[in-house]
């Protein structure tokens, strides 16, 4: 008879378990999606501890080519753009369109590009790239799942560094980690209100941010070799309008168009 501890299900690793729910097509336990403000729309927050390098969710949607994805832009409302998610796998750019609300949570993930306490990985499945979020750090209840969209001018980011409307404060630091949020809280007070996006000058924190980010990428560089033990990673080429820095083996969504926000 075969012994006890012999029959416990051995825990799936993190890369195992992203294969699972992609071929399942479901959700994880333990994420919901939330209402968060009109400026950020809704986005998914965690309801139990996470481990660094946990698989989180998978961002759902129709995998197809370049040409298709320009051919539903050329159609889709602003407000559906944003959920193309293009990005670049075996030197060919696809992309996952999330625009369909389909109740899955993947879509509704949020940038930071600060301290996102995920990050964006491909894994294949059955031969075709799925876009897969993992824990970058561990996670507690309560959260909000971030993952940093890559760089760009996104005009939030703007917001939460120099263009500051008031109402926006809680939004902002909503997805901010603990030791930042004191800091980013003292910058923004003292700034004017200024909705428009396109006025994004560099500041001194923004400096503080770019030195920071970098190192994060550095970090991310190292942890992504060790807990990444397939070979079906992407590397955004394109930097169109959102990649990650080159050689980082992570995948940040080259959203086209700008954003319509
Ligand atoms: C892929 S969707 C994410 C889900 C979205 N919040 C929703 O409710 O559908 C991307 C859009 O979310 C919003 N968004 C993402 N990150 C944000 C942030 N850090 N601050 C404000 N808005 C954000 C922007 O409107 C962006 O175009």
């Amino acid at each position: 008879m075969m012994a006890e501890g012999k029959r416990r299900r051995r825990r799936l690793k993190p890369v195992e378990e992203a294969i699972q729910f992609s071929l399942q097509q479901k959700d994880k336990n333990g994420l919901e999606g939330r209402f968060i403000s009109d400026f950020k729309g809704r986005g998914v927050f965690s309801c139990t501890d996470f481990d660094k390098g946990d698989f989180l969710l998978e961002y759902r949607g129709d995998l197809i080519s370049k040409e298709e994805c320009e051919r539903r832009q050329r159609i889709y409302h602003n407000a559906l753009k944003v959920f193309m998610f293009k990005f670049r796998y075996n030197g060919k750019l696809l992309c996952v369109d999330a625009a369909r609300d389909d109740g899955s949570l993947g879509r509704l993930v949020n940038d930071d590009h600060i301290n996102p306490n995920s990050r964006m990985k491909t894994i294949r499945v059955d031969g075709k790239p799925h876009l897969c979020l993992f824990a970058r750090r561990s996670i507690c209840p309560g959260e909000e799942i971030t993952y940093d969209y890559g760089d760009s001018e996104w005009p939030w980011r703007c917001t939460t560094l120099s263009v500051i409307d008031p109402s926006t404060l809680e939004v902002n630091t909503l997805s901010q980690s603990e030791d930042t949020e004191g800091e980013k809280l003292t910058v923004v007070s003292d700034q004017s209100v200024l909705m428009d996006s396109t006025i994004c000058t560099a500041s001194e924190g923004q400096e503080k941010v770019t030195l920071k980010k970098d190192r994060l990428l550095l970090d991310d560089q190292d942890c992504v070799e060790k807990m990444s033990p397939v070979k079906e990673h992407v590397l955004n080429e394109e930097q169109s309008f959102c990649a990650p820095a080159e050689g980082v083996k992570e995948c940040a969504p080259v959203f086209g168009t700008s954003p319509a926000i």
